[in-house]
């Protein structure tokens, strides 16, 4: 098995980061290990952008420190090489060609891999001669996925890379940054609205709520860690100590807890079932806007 590159692709420390008043990021501390692809989840306004943006150096910290790649975000050219951004909405120039984008690709980068980008506008039938204004928001991402790519960086960061795209675009262009991924031995660092999406490609998970990350790991861990408790009637008390209630459901005839807790299924009490990806995103997620009571040794703990 490969040694994991022990510097991380990106750890923040307090990394706070606010616009005038607001705070945008509030004291992160995050450690990325290398070779993930991660998913950056939260509700709309939590800090998603932001963090990508201070990652890529075109925001500066208000406090704390961000290291991207081992570096100072955006420290130099060479290092601005490693690291390839398609931003929101994937903004390319108007009047320039496909093929203009990607003369200015080889132009500004110098691991540019010409026989990457061209085979792969031709794989996703894009017209070289088309400028890019005239593309449709689903042309234009691929195009945006194929410039990041071309750099050969280390990591990939997509800020809602397939927003704009309809279901079998966005299939192709999930797969399409799997096997970039695979092909360059590179991380991901994309941002999602689309759980499922998440759940598909990602390896790693952040939830980011109202500018604190909740929770933040390797997803198999972090779904061996979580269950949920189901029991008759409702009557959820008498909670073993070291279990974290996350979210509480009172149905009719049951009521059920998501916890998170090190110990194993057998030994915690009720019908213990497990959690898909989506429910522990949407647990976390509604945690973060109505906190509830949280019990045991593991109460406080910052789930990181
Ligand atoms: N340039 C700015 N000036 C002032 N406030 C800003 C600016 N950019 C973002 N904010 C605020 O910072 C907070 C975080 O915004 P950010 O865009 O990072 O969130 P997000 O998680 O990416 O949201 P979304 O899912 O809607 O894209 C929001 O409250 C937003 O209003």
């Amino acid at each position: 098995m490969p040694k994991e590159n022990p510097i991380p692709v990106l750890h923040a420390e307090g990394l706070t980061k606010r616009y005038g008043r607001r705070e945008a990021l509030s004291d992160v501390d995050l450690r990325i290990p290398a070779g993930r692809v991660v998913g950056l989840v939260g509700p709309n306004g939590a800090g998603k952008s932001t963090l990508l943006n201070l990652a890529c150096g075109l925001l500066e910290p208000t406090s704390g420190s961000l290291r991207v790649l081992g570096s100072r975000p955006a420290a130099s050219a060479a290092h601005l090489a490693r690291v390839g951004f398609v931003a929101q909405n994937s903004p390319v120039y108007p009047s320039f060609s496909v093929a203009d984008h990607l003369r200015l690709g080889a132009h500004l980068n110098p691991s540019w891999d010409q026989g990457m980008a061209g085979r792969r506008i031709a794989q996703v039938g894009l017209n070289p001669g088309q400028k890019a204004g005239r593309l449709s928001g689903g042309q234009r991402a691929q195009l945006a996925l194929t410039i990041a790519a071309a750099k050969r960086p280390e990591l990939l960061i997509f800020d809602e890379p397939a927003a704009a795209l309809d279901p079998l675009a966005r299939q192709e262009f999930l797969l399409n940054l799997m096997e970039f991924v695979a092909e360059l031995g590179a991380s991901a660092v994309l941002s999602s609205h689309l759980l499922g999406d998440i759940e598909q490609v990602c390896d790693y998970l952040i939830v980011l709520c109202d500018s604190r990350v909740q929770i933040a790991g390797d997803v198999p861990d972090l779904l061996a860690w979580h269950h949920r408790l189901v029991a008759p009637h409702g009557d959820l008390g008498g909670l073993p100590a070291g279990v974290e209630v996350v979210r509480v459901e009172q149905g009719t005839r049951h009521g059920s807890a998501m916890v998170r807790t090190d110990l194993p299924p057998s030994e915690l009490p009720f019908r213990v079932e497990p959690v898909t990806l989506e429910e522990l995103v949407l647990g976390y997620m509604s945690r973060a806007s109505t906190p509830v009571a949280r019990t045991g040794a593991a109460a406080g703990r910052g789930a990181r």
